[in-house]
């Protein structure tokens, strides 16, 4: 890998400084993304073992749309396109209900006796 930028070489001095002040905020919002993504996931991980635990279903349609609802009221407000906040909260939602599928099919694989050597009964108990 070059560290020389060839879409920024032909640019003079001062185009390429203010796309790199830009291009350093950008990087940042990028990392405070990820990193609330990451304390979201935490979250939910949390509410799928919750729900597994009670036998509760993975997806919830309705406070879906009730997120999508308020999502979308809080990007016209910022001057975001509600459509593009709708789409992006459906990606993240659809990760979150495999990942509670996932855990729930495991909950059920370690609740079965014969699937955990810790709990399996001797023969003839
Ligand atoms: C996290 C939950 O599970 C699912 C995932 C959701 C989300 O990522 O916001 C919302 C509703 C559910 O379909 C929940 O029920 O709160």
């Amino acid at each position: 890998m070059t560290t020389s930028d060839t879409t920024t070489d032909e640019a003079g001095p001062a185009v390429r400084e203010e796309l790199a002040r830009l291009r350093d905020s950008i990087d940042n919002i990028d990392a405070a993304v990820v990193h609330m993504l990451a304390e979201r996931f935490k979250c939910t991980q949390q509410v799928g073992r919750l729900k597994a635990a009670h036998q509760l279903p993975p997806a919830d349609p309705g406070r879906e749309a009730r997120q999508i609802a308020r999502l979308r009221a809080l990007a016209e407000n910022a001057k975001l396109d509600p459509a593009f906040a709708e789409k992006f909260l459906n990606f993240i939602i659809a990760e979150v209900i495999r990942h509670h599928e996932r855990i729930a099919e495991d909950t059920l694989g370690g609740a079965t006796p014969s699937a955990n050597p810790a709990t399996r009964s001797s023969p003839g108990e």
